[in-house]
């Protein structure tokens, strides 16, 4: 089955709102490809600004985050609702960053998960392992664990519309990037959990990231591997060369 590649950037914590704007206003007329869907992923207090400026083209915008329950007493967090209300499609999920820095596990990613689908935002689910984990031969043990927990009760129509990106967290803002055939082992697992879990169609639907330093010089070598289906971006989706990436070929 042919899947439509996705490639995101994940802005991270940069970019204050006049610079979002300036950064959206060089990259657009960079990141027209019809066959590939350019998602933006920016701060919350970016979010309005950069759907404003979206508007008309191509690119979806992203939130990095999202809470789990539909509103209340939680300073400091952002609602689903406020996110569909602001423009927003997709929402990253269980970024290394968000697991590491703020202790979220896989079954907070598991509600995050649920609770996007009920609010009809895409989520874009992280995983990936630790160099520890990969020296001592338990990478894809760890990730089908990430992947089953973040999956729980979420249907297969579901699964066939979500994103899961597979970054090694060795590789996020080190410049060492997995190499191809290394990005597409973990890859083609993580479809293989996916079969496991609901089967081959949903496996064959749901479309599954590298990211991990993807840069221009490597991402077309990269997206043409056969279970690698787009990129989730950081350093480099605050440049022009973003264009050059979702540009690849
Ligand atoms: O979400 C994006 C990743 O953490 C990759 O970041 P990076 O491209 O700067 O290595």
């Amino acid at each position: 089955m042919a899947r439509k590649k996705i490639i995101a950037g994940n802005w991270k914590m940069n970019m204050t709102p006049s610079e979002a704007v300036k950064l959206v206003e060089t990259l657009k007329p960079l990141v027209q490809n019809d066959e590939v869907d350019v998602v933006f992923g920016v701060p919350a207090i970016d979010i309005v600004p950069v759907v404003e400026a979206c508007k008309g083209t191509n690119i979806a915008v992203a939130a990095e985050n999202m809470y789990f329950e539909e509103k209340g007493a939680y300073t400091g967090e952002i609602a689903p609702a406020m996110l569909v209300d602001a423009g927003v499609k997709y929402v990253i999920l269980g970024h290394s960053e968000r697991r590491d820095y703020f202790g979220e596990t896989s079954e907070d990613v598991n509600k995050k998960v649920l609770k996007a689908f009920e609010h009809g935002i895409t989520p874009i689910m992280c995983c990936g392992e630790s160099l520890e984990q990969r020296e001592q031969g338990i990478t894809m043990d760890w990730i089908r664990q990430q992947v089953k927990v973040g999956l729980q009760n979420v249907t297969a129509e579901q699964a066939k519309t979500m994103v899961i990106a597979y970054e090694p967290i060795w590789a996020i803002g080190t410049g060492k990037t997995a190499t191809s055939e290394q990005a597409q082992e973990i890859c083609k697992g993580i479809r293989e959990c996916v079969a496991e879990i609901y089967d081959t169609d949903t496996a064959e639907a749901i479309r599954i990231q590298y990211g991990g330093s993807v840069n221009a010089g490597n991402a077309a070598e990269l997206f043409a591997m056969a279970d690698i289906d787009g990129g989730l971006v950081g350093g480099a989706s605050l440049k022009p060369d973003f264009g050059k990436i979702v540009c690849y070929k």
